[in-house]
């Protein structure tokens, strides 16, 4: 895009703050109220934030919450014409950037919020109980459960688990006794995958070995038959299975798992099952595939069918793939003895197991159940619930890890980018407090954009040998997904590692950044999509950052689910904008209130201390700088980072959206792709894409949940400086952008590309799309099904 004629709200000069600022437009209250805010800010530094004063709970509606109070436009801010890149002021942001010289409109023309920060936030009196701990070794252990001592010992001593987790208790004994399918329902982690994976390897290895734990005449090896398929909805969950499965069968050396998941060649995988497997985990794409093709794939012995995240595989449209493989096994008749003759039944189940396994339960389970399923019986962490849920005969209510501290901060649009980095640099404000974080952001576009933003790109050049978590960035595959991070470092804490993991990166990369992050042993942050937020065990995530919220509440409890496992404490923070958003935590399960932060108060202890700017840009820092000014310079620096350098053509602001879905919904259906190809600054044309995505993302959340994520009230132009943009881009899709809020008898309303929010007319759409004519509205429906589907995510072979 060219820079001529380009507005800014920002006015760089040496005359005072004060006289710079003037409003223009809207209603002369709204001026009036901006104009004060924005003197209260010069003259109060730290201490100043913009008038609020949101409606007490009494006020707010809870089946609706109140609109925000809209602003008016751009009209509010005064314009300056940016200089052509390559000016003087672009040039040398360092002098442009001395305090008192910004004048930005970051604090200026923002929604007020509508939760009351009146009240004093309660105290707990004591930290809650963890609710997916081990039990007391008094009240449980593996050998009462009915596991051999052999394998009780194994868990103990090498794998350091003396007693089991509640839903462990409940499951063993179950599968270990009786032969009828079950469907595990427990919180995230709280040890589903050794649950359903001991009784297993117990009953296997009881083909081997008598009770007293001496060896039978006849042994089972890898060539007696596949006894389990196990299924899992990503190559990741597959691989973390087989690892802890791998450090289970180290008791039984003579056992044998492996992978079949894609990402490698047919051939291998093929080879692998020739040479004999008793354990087999699966994507179930590729699963699907071998049964079809693979001959050796004898499934005659299989006594298990294990489908862990259950909700999710169908969620990703492997409905037909799932019906497949059940009808498949089922179909092939059930060998009463193996090929060597030694006698299964008796000692394996004598009909064929269906296990199903979730932390949540969305309505497609029961079709799943339905498919796979047969006189379940649903077990569940508590033996209670699990009556009383099989009295009800409803579902069990999904619920996050009791000792989990949850919180949100309503952050008005243009200062989610600041706040973000005020948290992070506040979490690693001091050495050894905050290992892990994970930052869930809504699509891949916009993970590569915050990646690209907030890594250091001074400090590319080749680690040395002794720095530790560089170990797995050396890689190749990792070199553009691991990089040091910048801005949220600090003198005590120099060393934070930033990581950026979605589903179209390719395998090899996925996996050696996801170890990278695992195994990283300084502090490290992991960006990412939703495709981390199933099954990732990852004991050290000390906090979850939902910087855009869920597309569904079962998904953001998986999300949160990444931290506070296994009875450790963890904390998982929301950012909202202000509006109907707000009233999106009254639907959230949680034990304990979400508190309510406000953004200022995450400013004010980020923005503490000077933030580290990396790259050619640096502040001169003085001791009046306040963290208004800092926010300030911060959002200012990373504008001119996405300025710096030769502009984009302009072609790509007119992209319309081109995806072309395929059967597998492996596309990437709110990703646009340029006409053009921008010529130039990639960070700036990343910026606009990632914006593009994140509005199309937002438009997809679930419809029970579009009263909170009502893509009618987003101010597109404030979430464009979310993404250091000045300007709004354009090309977000007819669909989306002309989608409103479906309630009967509103009017919809059309978001321009300028980001202004225009009443359209009436349409009659099922779909909540837009006035769009029939073809570009089918269009958008079917890209809505997929996004829906959010298997764009997900690579599975
Ligand atoms: N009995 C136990 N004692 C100690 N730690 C355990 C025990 N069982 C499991 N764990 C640990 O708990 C963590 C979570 O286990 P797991 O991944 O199976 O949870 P999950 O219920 O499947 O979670 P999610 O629903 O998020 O996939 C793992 O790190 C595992 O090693």
């Amino acid at each position: 895009m060219a820079d001529d004629g380009m507005l800014l709200n920002f006015e760089l000069g040496d005359a005072p703050l004060k006289s710079q600022v003037k409003f223009k437009g809207g209603r002369w209250r709204d001026r009036l109220k901006a104009q004060r805010s924005v003197k209260q800010a010069q003259q109060n530094g730290p201490s100043s934030t913009p008038p609020r004063r949101g409606p007490t709970a009494g006020d707010h509606d809870s089946s609706r919450p109140a609109k925000r109070p809209r602003t008016d436009d751009g009209d509010h801010y005064k314009h300056a014409k940016i200089p052509k890149t390559g000016d003087a002021a672009t040039k040398a942001p360092s002098h442009a950037m001395k305090t008192g010289q910004i004048s930005s409109s970051l604090f200026t023309s923002n929604p007020a919020p509508v939760t009351s920060f009146d009240q004093p936030p309660v105290e707990e009196a004591e930290p809650a109980k963890p609710s997916n701990a081990p039990l007391s070794e008094e009240a449980a252990n593996f050998h009462t459960l009915g596991l051999s001592r052999r394998l009780a010992q194994h868990l103990a001593t090498k794998l350091e688990m003396k007693a089991p987790t509640a839903i462990q208790k409940n499951t063993v004994p179950q599968l270990i006794t009786e032969d009828s399918d079950a469907f595990l329902q427990a919180e995230t982690g709280s040890g589903k995958t050794l649950a359903y994976l001991l009784p297993i390897v117990h009953r296997i290895m009881a083909l081997s070995l008598n009770e007293d734990g001496t060896a039978k005449d006849t042994k089972v090896h890898r060539n007696s038959g596949l006894f389990a398929i196990i299924l899992a909805p990503t190559r990741e969950l597959c691989k973390q299975i087989a690892v802890v499965l791998e450090k289970v069968l180290r008791c039984a050396p003579w056992l044998v798992c492996t992978t079949v998941i894609g990402g490698e060649s047919k051939k291998s995988e093929k080879a692998r099952i020739r040479k004999g497997v008793n354990i087999l985990i699966a994507t179930p794409g590729r699963l699907a595939d071998h049964l079809d093709n693979t001959k050796v794939l004898n499934v005659g012995t299989v006594r298990w069918l294990v489908l862990d995240e259950g909700d999710r595989m169908m969620e990703m449209g492997f409905e037909e793939d799932i019906r497949t493989i059940v009808g498949k096994i089922r179909a092939d008749k059930l060998q009463r003895q193996n090929a060597e003759g030694v006698l299964l039944d008796g000692i394996l189940p004598s009909r064929r197991v269906t296990v199903l396994c979730s932390a949540t339960m969305k309505m497609n389970v029961q079709r799943l159940g339905e498919i796979s399923l047969e006189d379940a019986v649903h077990i569940t962490a508590s033996k209670s619930e699990m009556d009383k849920d099989a009295e009800a005969g409803h579902e069990a209510v999904f619920a996050a890890p009791s000792q989990l501290k949850q919180s949100s901060i309503i952050v008005p649009a243009k200062l989610r980018l600041v706040t973000l980095v005020a948290l992070l640099k506040s979490t690693f404000a001091r050495r050894g407090s905050v290992m892990k974080a994970i930052v869930f952001i809504s699509c891949a576009d916009s993970v590569d954009f915050h990646f690209e933003l907030l890594k250091d790109t001074k400090a590319l050049e080749p680690p040395t040998p002794d720095s530790s978590p560089t170990k797995a960035s050396r890689k190749p595959e990792t070199e553009s997904t691991v990089a040091p991070a910048a801005y949220i470092t600090s003198p005590a804490n120099p060393k934070v590692m930033l990581h950026k993991l979605h589903g179209s990166l390719a395998q090899p990369v996925r996996s050696s950044t996801l170890n990278s992050f695992a195994s990283c042993k300084d502090p490290a942050v992991l960006i990412t999509t939703d495709i981390s937020s199933r099954g990732l065990d990852v004991p050290a995530v000390d906090l979850v950052i939902e910087y855009d919220p869920a597309f569904a509440v079962p998904d953001h409890v998986h999300r949160i689910g990444r931290t506070a496992r296994a009875g450790r404490p963890g904390k998982a923070v929301l950012f909202l904008l202000p509006g109907c958003e707000e009233g999106y935590t009254s639907i959230l399960p949680a034990s304990t209130p979400i508190t309510p932060q406000l953004y200022e108060s995450i400013l004010q202890k980020g923005l503490a201390t000077a933030v580290n700017l990396p790259s050619t840009h640096t502040t001169s820092e003085t001791e009046k700088q306040t963290w208004t000014s800092r926010a300030e310079a911060l959002q200012l620096h990373f504008e001119q980072r996405l300025l710096a350098g030769p502009a984009a053509t302009s072609a790509d602001d007119d992209t319309e959206d081109t995806a072309k879905p395929n059967a597998k919904g492996k596309d990437k259906p709110w990703k646009s792709k340029p006409k053009a190809k921008p010529k130039d600054n990639p960070l700036l044309d990343a910026a606009r894409q990632a914006f593009r995505s994140h509005i199309r993302a937002y438009a997809t959340h679930v419809r029970e949940e579009r009263i909170y994520f009502d893509i009618t009230q987003l101010h597109l132009g404030h979430m464009a400086k979310a993404f250091g943009l000045r300007e709004t881009p354009g090309g977000i899709g007819g669909g989306v952008a002309r989608r409103a809020h479906k309630a009967p008898g509103e009017k919809k309303t059309k978001v321009l590309s300028s980001g202004k929010v225009s009443r359209a007319h009436d349409d009659d759409d099922d779909d909540g799309v837009g006035a769009v004519d029939g073809d570009a509205a089918r269009r958008m429906r079917e890209k809505m099904k997929m996004v829906m589907n959010a298997s764009s995510e997900f690579n599975i072979g």
